[in-house]
């Protein structure tokens, strides 16, 4: 079943016939090139490779995906030599020199200076995932290498992680089924009443292109939408959504029912939300959060989901993730939380690994980088 996803969304097979709204733009915007195309130009501009030979990438540790592991293996192994933390390790000498890349598979594995300095040759990092907040971006551009995510691949999946983690707070799924499967409670009580979500206004933090998706799929359900962000979007982008812009995010923590946080981690948004925010929530409102943990004060939130400050919390993040057994929040019937699944889908996991090798490819190559992230 994965491989056959992978094929479906694999850019060059999905201009073949199959035809996918999202395979088609992601097309349109990154064809990698092939391989033999690759190969030549690498092969002219380096002499890390032999005639031949595809560009080395070192592929970090990436855990269980169980199958999809091997499908990925497959998509880069189109364009790279893949090489294995492991196989580095056994034979580092003769395998550092080659090294030309590094696949990150989202952000479970960090790069740090000693593996840097451990890899002459290496131009290029490329993160599978949109945030890049466990990649010390400064220093690693201090050893001339390049880093590039993958913003793309990441917004429909993440945006619809949003949009489940809204739903099953409001309406209390993980209760219920919790509920449908103990033998004492299998009945209906007016204290499970959830809220809805219909006809709610939602609090967009962060209207970059994961926001603008749930943008998206919020006007379907009649919501009333506003957002904060640093650079107010386009006037017909606003209209599409039918959005509105608050320049105060008091005033949209104010208002809303739903407040959804979609902002990457920078110094500037750790902790962003913390007691005083909460304080302005309404008592009725729901805090869903798709970014990163530690834009949440944790501490201020726990206090907050006990004293009823506001309704209801709903996390794909944490920090740490996972959270330790004995953490609060765990033991609070009005939090649910995932272990950051945003991108967790088979789709996902392909789309992501195209995105980021033809980031990787166009920089070995000298061409311009779709998605290359500086430091600040
Ligand atoms: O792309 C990322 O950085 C994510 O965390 C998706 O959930």
């Amino acid at each position: 079943q994965s491989n056959l996803a992978c094929k479906f969304f694999h850019p060059v097979i999905a201009s073949h016939g199959h035809h996918c709204h999202r395979s088609v733009i992601y097309k349109q915007r990154y064809r990698t090139h092939s391989c033999s195309a690759g190969r030549r130009a690498i092969t002219a501009g380096t002499k890390v490779m032999a005639e031949g030979e595809l560009p080395a990438v070192l592929i970090l540790d990436i855990g269980g995906t169980h199958g999809v592991l091997e499908d990925l293996a497959a998509l880069l192994k189109k364009h790279f030599q893949l090489i294995t933390m492991k196989e580095f390790l056994a034979n580092k000498e003769e395998m550092s020199k080659k090294i030309q890349s590094v696949f990150v598979f989202e952000c479970r594995p960090t790069i740090n200076r000693e593996l840097l300095e451990s890899l002459p040759n290496l131009k290029v990092i490329g993160n599978s995932g949109v945030g890049v907040d466990h990649l010390d971006l400064k220093m690693i551009s201090s050893f001339g290498v390049k880093v590039t995510n993958t913003p793309h691949a990441v917004a429909d999946p993440t945006a619809d992680i949003g949009m489940a983690l809204m739903l099953a707070s409001a309406r209390r799924l993980v209760e219920g089924c919790q509920i449908a499967v103990s033998p004492d409670t299998r009945s209906f009580a007016v204290d499970w009443l959830g809220v809805e979500v219909t006809g709610a206004t939602l609090g967009i933090i962060g209207m970059g292109s994961i926001g603008y998706k749930v943008a998206q799929r919020a006007r379907a359900f009649n919501m009333r939408i506003l957002y904060h962000n640093r650079n107010r979007r386009r006037k017909e982008e606003e209209e599409a959504v039918g959005a509105h812009y608050c320049a105060k995010m008091k005033d949209l923590l104010q208002q809303s029912d739903f407040v959804m946080l979609v902002v990457n981690l920078t110094p500037e948004t750790h902790k962003l939300i913390g007691k005083k925010e909460l304080g302005l929530m309404k008592p009725t409102a729901t805090l869903i959060n798709i970014s990163r943990g530690a834009v949440v004060d944790q501490d201020a939130l726990v206090e907050a989901l006990q004293n009823k400050v506001i309704r209801a919390a709903a996390l794909d993040v944490t920090y740490p993730e996972p959270l330790p057994r004995d953490h609060p929040l765990l033991n609070l019937n009005n939090v649910i939380i995932t272990p950051h699944i945003g991108t967790a889908t088979v789709q996902a996991i392909c789309m992501m690994a195209e995105e980021a090798i033809a980031n990787m490819l166009a920089v070995l190559n000298g061409r311009p980088i779709p998605s290359e992230v500086f430091p600040k």
